[in-house]
């Protein structure tokens, strides 16, 4: 029987990429993002259907606790069960520690950590529902794992996500549903690293794509991630062959943490 994942911040990125593997391992996709973000969704919709699967787009913002336990709701009677979820939106701000501000806080916290615990909370409630055996795969980063000059905001959101991983599985194996998490190195085509190439020259002086340039330069496997990496590594862990794995963060990175 066809499985249904639910991916975040699936309009674009890893999570359209994301999508696209799991759609091909058999799985129909609800592709959720923000509203604003439909049109781009429709192409990701449309990939799933050349790969054989059904597609709808779930409109999101992880900040709202009760919207995604709409949103999961409203994938699991339309696709017609629940499976999966890939709690993949996330935004990167960099900023001088001196410089941070509440705001700047609440804007990253708020995504990058509750919308996680939302979407843990949702998912495990519906799986629990429908007595499934669910898995939960989290969006962390390498940057969660080690943290880096004048990214504190990021990096501990993103190692607050690797502790959550680590307790919502110990909280939800007796009732058979993994939870685990994804950690991105430095991917090199999806948007957010522009941004980030972008500020982190205004704070440095150095020209435009050489703070990208540098990082790269440090990855032993010599380039940047592909979202196809991210994807196969999230296939995995929603696979049967991942049944025994709980708990885990995995760096997907080209050995650039080493
Ligand atoms: N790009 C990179 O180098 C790395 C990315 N990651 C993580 O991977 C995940 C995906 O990253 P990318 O695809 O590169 O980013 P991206 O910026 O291309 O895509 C992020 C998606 O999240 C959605 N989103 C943002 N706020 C949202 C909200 N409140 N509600 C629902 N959706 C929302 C956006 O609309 C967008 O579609 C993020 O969690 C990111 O932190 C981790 C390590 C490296
Ligand atoms: C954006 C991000 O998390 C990295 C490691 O590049």
């Amino acid at each position: 029987m066809t499985k249904v994942a639910m991916v975040t911040g699936a309009a674009q990125g890893i999570g359209a990429e994301v999508s696209l593997h799991l759609a091909k391992a058999g799985f129909d996709i609800a592709v959720a993002d923000l509203p604003a973000q439909e049109e781009k969704a429709k192409s990701v919709i449309s990939d799933v259907e050349g790969a054989g699967q059904k597609a709808i787009f779930v409109p999101v913002d992880v900040t709202d606790q009760a919207a995604v336990s709409k949103a999961v709701d409203q994938a699991a009677s339309q696709l017609n069960g629940f499976d999966v979820m890939v709690n993949n939106a996330g935004v990167a701000k960099v900023d001088k520690f001196e410089d941070i501000k509440p705001e700047d806080l609440e804007f990253s916290y708020k995504i990058n950590v509750f919308g996680v615990i939302y979407g843990i909370q949702a998912a495990a409630k519906k799986f629990k529902e429908l007595n499934v055996p669910g898995r939960i795969i989290n969006a962390s980063s390498i940057a969660g794992m080690h943290a880096f000059p004048v990214w504190a905001t990021y990096s501990s959101t993103k190692a607050a996500v690797i502790s959550i991983t680590q307790a919502a599985a110990l909280e939800f194996a007796p009732a058979h549903i993994n939870v685990n998490a994804y950690a991105p190195g430095v991917v090199g085509t999806t948007g957010m690293w522009d941004e980030i190439d972008a500020k982190m020259s205004e704070i440095n002086g150095k020209p435009l794509g050489q703070n990208k340039k540098d990082y790269v330069g440090t990855i032993p496997l010599g380039r940047t991630v592909e979202p196809n990496d991210i994807a196969n590594m999230v296939t995995f862990l929603a696979s049967p062959e991942a049944e025994f794995i709980t708990g885990q963060t995995y760096a997907v990175d080209g050995g650039g943490l080493l």
